[in-house]
């Protein structure tokens, strides 16, 4: 029929073939993904990790209500320079590595594997381009809707929910009720956790969970409580979130222009707006590789670092990647200020 092995039409079914043998490789060219299957990454990308994962067979999902669910779901990202489709797209392949780390092996159970893969699918979704900050300094609807917590995040899940309630679209319609508001609860709570406001204190719970690991003789992770549980599933979604730097730096890069393209024409509504350019957000002004380097240095460094120690040794190949990186930034940096000597 029209659908493709992976849920989505593609003009080219061998070179699909090859890239989909890298939906568990960290550095899968997500931007190629977007290519072959003519737009539709976020489907292909979700659908072939559920069938990876035996997900549609767990929670009776039947393919097409997901198939349906994952197109609409897809078609609702806006299509804003870096928080559109391929970023989802990118935020779940990225969590579906995370999950397969040796540390974390048979720590999760399927209720948890579906809500992580799920969360990340639907984390972005409807996002305007713009950030928390702006929403509520001009007081728009979605300011006002979510009283200025967490507005983005909590539009995100209230857009995700509610493209469920639909027969066709409706993928935890086999699932039983008290297991559907545990599901719910655990995607909440990771969602809300990607908004950038809570990272500190995220990575205060993650470095706490580090010093008090328990860990099995095998290197497998112990956690014993819904707390502790959910305390790495909102850390492994938020490191998926801010994994560009430690990504292949050809696809880092391309991430890097799309962001900071976000982020002008957000200045650019502001300046017309007479309101004062947020920060990073003047293309007048922006230096973007010094940026770049203390996004790293002072954000996603620190959070991989310790995330890191929290799945040891699986994480070693992100971190050295994310090293590389900044040291690649922090010479263009050097290179500028010699240019400036000129
Ligand atoms: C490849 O670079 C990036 C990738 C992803 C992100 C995602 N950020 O989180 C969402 C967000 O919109 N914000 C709000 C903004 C005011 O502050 C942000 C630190 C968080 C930021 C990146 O670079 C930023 C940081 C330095 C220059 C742009
Ligand atoms: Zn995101």
């Amino acid at each position: 029929g029209e659908y493709y092995t992976y849920g989505v039409k593609t003009s080219k079914p061998k070179e699909l073939d090859d890239l989909m043998e890298d939906l568990d490789v960290w550095g899968l060219d997500i931007f190629l993904m977007d290519e072959l299957t003519e737009h539709r990454p976020l489907t292909a990308v979700a659908f072939t990790i559920f069938k990876q994962r035996d997900l549609m067979n767990t929670f009776s999902i039947c393919p097409s209500t997901l198939i349906n669910y994952l197109i609409e779901l897809e078609d609702h990202y806006q299509s804003v320079p870096y928080h559109c489709k391929i970023h989802a797209a990118d935020v779940t392949q990225s969590m579906h590595v995370l999950l397969n780390h040796k540390a974390l092996e048979s720590v999760f159970d399927d209720d948890e594997i579906f809500a992580a893969i799920f969360s990340a699918a639907i984390h972005d979704v409807d996002h305007p381009g713009l950030t928390n900050q702006y929403l509520i300094s001009t007081a728009s609807e979605l300011a006002i809707m979510y009283n200025d917590d967490s507005v983005l995040e909590n539009h995100h899940l209230a857009v995700a929910f509610k493209l469920l309630q639909h027969e066709k679209r409706d993928i935890f319609c086999n699932i039983p009720k008290k297991k559907r508001q545990l599901i719910r609860t655990m995607v909440i709570d990771m969602v809300r956790a990607t908004d950038m406001s809570k990272h500190m204190s995220l990575l205060a719970e993650l470095k706490t969970m580090v010093e008090t690991k328990k860990v099995a003789g095998s290197g497998i992770i112990e956690l014993d409580s819904y707390q502790d549980r959910i305390r790495v599933l909102k850390n492994m979604l938020h490191c998926a979130d801010l994994s560009n730097p430690t990504k292949p730096l050809d696809i880092y890069r391309k991430w890097t222009d799309r962001v900071m393209n976000e982020f002008f024409l957000q200045g650019d509504k502001e300046s017309s707006q007479g309101l004062e350019i947020s920060a990073m957000c003047d293309r007048h002004k922006a230096c973007i590789e010094k940026t770049q380097v203390g996004f790293i240095d002072f954000i996603v460094h620190p959070l991989w670092e310790s995330w890191a120690d929290l799945v040891h040794p699986d994480a070693q190949d992100i971190l050295e990647s994310l090293q590389r990186n900044r040291d690649w930034y922090s010479e263009q940096v050097e290179n500028l200020q010699a240019l400036d000597k000129t």
